[in-house]
């Protein structure tokens, strides 16, 4: 099942309610661009090729319901949606390389509205397709890097639900169960959002994977007790020289894991890999709400102190030294990233 779609007899982009997993499996319509920008924002949808797709989707609903018959209104109102869907999140560079994407089209010297209408919808969808495909080539790539018996350890969600389909890290692990290898996966938590223990613990019962949930902090026992041959996780974005900003703990689950020798992976499309960044430090971290964190219920009643502070970013860097590889649709690519990362992108 796709995480988003688009309803041609309906117009809207319909998407899962990812908040609501792995209780309920519900639907959300988004009806104009300020409703997916929403949704973006609240999480409904997340995962940086999701949310790509999602920006673009958007573009497309404001497209196709604009009001406006004359270029200049057209463009202004385009303009307006591009930047309203450009604000949702600041960290996945996917939903700005998607975004780009729908300006191209509209940097096109076309002024008939209808066929850019048209012209934008195609490449929002095309985008959505090629994402699928492009997570099915990062899985055969990273299915070669994972062995029969492998225990991995993967950190939030990477798979059909933070992708359109399919997956990145977690496609890699459910290409390699599909290709017959027996594999068990210690899936981080991650809280605050809990993207593991709810989204990556419902994938991998829909795929008979076996796994168990782990709280973040016991990742580092694992390693270093010898009990873990591999490290999986996503990227939101990928700076020149290979640092990876990533959902929050991943740096540290690649400290412990490189100190314990413990191959560490990213797994990643291209579009993730941001060239104007020449290293982490720039790469803009998402400071989310409090009360994701301080909201802890135990037994129907919240547990942090009445007045509680609490401080949230949503992401870390991890140093490409720390990296053994990074997998991409056009391979796997090791050490020097500077260099071979250029190279792929060429
Ligand atoms: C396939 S990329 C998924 C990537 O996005 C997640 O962040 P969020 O759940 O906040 O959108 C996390 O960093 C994953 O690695």
């Amino acid at each position: 099942m796709r995480s988003i779609e688009w309803d041609e007899t309906k117009k809207v982009v319909r998407m899962i309610d990812q908040r609501c997993l792995p209780q309920r499996l519900e639907m959300v319509e988004c009806v104009d661009y300020h409703e997916v920008a929403n949704a973006i924002r609240d999480m409904v949808i997340r995962g940086a090729p999701a949310i790509g797709v999602a920006g673009a989707m958007g573009m497309a609903l404001a497209a196709i319901h604009s009001k406006y018959n004359d270029w200049e209104g057209f463009r202004r109102y385009l303009d307006e949606a591009d930047k309203v869907l450009r604000a949702s999140r600041p960290t996945a560079v996917n939903l700005f390389w998607a975004l780009n994407r729908i300006q191209t089209i509209l940097q096109r010297p076309i002024e008939d509205i209808e066929k850019l209408k048209k012209l934008i919808l195609a490449e929002a969808l095309r985008i959505a397709e090629e994402d699928i495909a492009i997570n099915y080539q990062i899985s055969l790539f990273g299915s070669e890097l994972i062995q029969n018996g492998d225990v991995i350890l993967h950190h939030c969600n990477t798979g059909a639900l933070a992708t359109v389909d399919w997956g990145t890290a977690l496609g890699c692990i459910r290409m390699a169960h599909q290709q017959g290898k027996h594999i068990h996966v210690l899936v981080d938590e991650t809280r605050p959002r809990l993207q593991g223990a709810r989204l990556t613990a419902w994938e991998l019962e829909q795929y008979g994977i076996s796994y168990e949930i782990i709280v973040d902090g016991a990742a580092g026992y694992f390693l270093r007790t010898g009990k873990v041959q591999k490290v999986f996780f996503g990227a939101d974005r990928i700076a020149a020289n290979g640092d990876v900003a990533n959902k929050i703990g991943t740096y540290m689950l690649a400290l412990a894991a490189h100190s314990n020798g413990v191959p560490v992976y990213c797994a990643a499309p291209i579009s993730t890999v941001d060239l104007s960044i020449p290293a982490g430090e720039s790469i803009p971290i998402e400071e989310r709400s409090a009360d994701e964190v301080l909201d802890i219920q135990y037994k129907g009643e919240n547990v942090v102190p009445k007045g509680a502070k609490a401080r949230n970013p949503a992401f870390d860097v991890t140093p490409h030294f720390l990296l053994t590889a990074i997998i991409t649709e056009k391979g796997v690519v090791y050490p020097p990233f500077e260099e071979n990362l250029r190279q792929i992108l060429s």
